[in-house]
């Protein structure tokens, strides 16, 4: 290998860095699935796929083609499928607009088709949500993505394209688009996708002759430019999908519209422990500390709560809300175990006996200069991190320990002292007459 100067490798790997900080490295994504009859091989793979649309013409009303295509067999139902579809229109100042110069190419609505291809089981939208959500607009943490499929698009031999556009979003929600090429023989028809300067070129045709033996499938942000060049022979059949926001695995906690919380056991325990009037009779706080870990002392962390809480933390904030009890997610501070003992704080704590010092809400590291031995009061530093001494009945104790506050210590030599904070869902219990 020819060497290369140092300054030339430094120079390419600043650039190579810069451009893998930039937003312009992972701007759209794609790949292409073998059509196979056997699913004995660990990649994924597809079978055949199915298609069946509303015909009007034909004797039941349905017509069917069956991907992938045999072009000596099925380039009958190819026609009948075009016959079927509608010239297809693009968005230009919030109007639906035909111009066969800027898009030659025909469409069918979802509501008059079926497909049995399912872009989830192939792993596809798992993929789009691990590339392209990172990065989406101003969404942190862990979302999921739905694909809500849109419209079949025919672009055909000679000359069906679709010049540089970008597409309408739907709504607020949503983030980019999933094209879907169906396996059927086409020359040309790229789909090159455009952002800050870098473009991909997605070239999923097959030289005339032979037969298409793949889905192919490209995904990329909404304020992506895009273009289809021209088709210079066969069909080029594609689903277009609206790709969207939505709370994931792992970002429910109270927040998911597809599950009961009435069916989890938990809710019942709970809901009868609360009916009991011997069960905190005069009210108070009931305290669960949270098994799963959470960065619960970082600004990203902090903001990914709730919605990322895990297993029975998510089970358990959830029922609480589902029974209408105020819960919240809150540090208590861990005074007893402090870096290197303070005396001055534990004294503050053993006057509270039975209590736990626990911050209003969820906050970063605070850090004071308060502290010293004997002539600062503990309460003090402790009024620094926001918070109240509480006597709270714990279901089950915190488990995971982040730092949460430091302050400074002026003994024989100056120093810092840091305490933990454990992350606990605290629960305001109304007393059972009034509950
Ligand atoms: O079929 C394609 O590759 C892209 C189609 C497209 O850009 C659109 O439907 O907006
Ligand atoms: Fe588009």
């Amino acid at each position: 290998m020819a060497s290369r100067k140092p300054e030339m490798i430094k120079d390419l790997s600043q650039e190579l860095g810069e451009f893998i900080k930039s937003k312009s490295s992972t701007f759209a994504c794609g790949g292409s699935i073998p059509v196979t009859h056997s699913s004995d091989s660990d990649r994924p793979s597809v079978g055949t796929i199915a298609l069946r649309w509303d015909s009007p013409n034909s004797t039941n009303g349905i017509s069917k083609l069956v991907f992938p295509i045999d072009n000596s067999k099925h380039g009958g139902n190819i026609t009948k499928l075009i016959a079927d579809c509608q010239p297809a229109s693009f968005g230009y100042k919030g109007e639906s607009v035909l111009d066969d110069t800027y898009r030659k190419a025909t469409k069918m609505d979802r509501s008059d088709f079926s497909v049995d291809f399912c872009p989830y089981e192939l792993g596809i939208i798992d993929t789009i949500a691990q590339m392209l959500l990172p990065n989406a607009g101003n969404h942190v943490g862990a979302q999921g993505v739905k694909a809500e499929l849109y419209k079949l698009n025919i672009y055909g031999a000679p000359s069906g394209f679709f010049k540089a556009h970008v597409d309408t979003p739907r709504s607020e929600t949503q983030f980019g688009s999933l094209v879907v090429s169906l396996p059927c023989q086409y020359v040309g028809g790229q789909l090159i996708v455009r952002h800050a300067g870098q473009s991909v070129v997605f070239d999923w045709g097959v030289p005339s002759g032979l037969d298409s033996k793949n889905v192919s499938w490209a995904a990329f942000y909404s304020d992506c430019e895009h273009e289809v060049s021209e088709v210079t022979e066969g069909h080029r059949i594609t689903l277009t999908y609206n790709l969207y926001y939505v709370p994931g695995v792992g970002d429910l906690a109270g927040n998911s519209p597809v599950m009961d919380v009435t069916t989890l056991a938990l809710y019942h325990k709970i809901n009868a422990a609360l009916g009991e009037s011997t069960f905190m009779t005069k009210g108070g706080y009931l305290g669960v500390g949270c098994q799963h870990a959470y960065a619960h002392s970082t600004p990203k962390g902090i903001s990914s709560l709730p919605g990322v809480l895990k297993g029975s933390d998510m089970a358990v904030y959830s029922v609480f809300k589902a029974l209408g009890l105020d819960v919240t997610i809150r540090p208590v501070l861990q005074l007893d175990e402090s870096g290197d003992g303070c005396s001055l704080v534990i004294s503050v704590n053993e006057d509270h006996l039975d209590e736990d010092f626990i911050g209003h809400s969820l906050s970063e590291l605070v850090i004071t200069e308060r502290g010293g031995n004997g002539d600062c009061p503990g309460q003090l530093i402790l009024n620094e991190f926001g918070g109240s001494w509480m006597s709270v009945n714990w279901l089950t104790y915190p488990v995971h320990d982040e730092y949460n506050l430091a302050h400074a210590t002026y003994g024989n030599e100056p120093g810092v002292n840091y305490f933990y904070s454990r992350a606990a869902l605290i629960v305001k219990v109304p007393s059972a007459g009034e509950r």
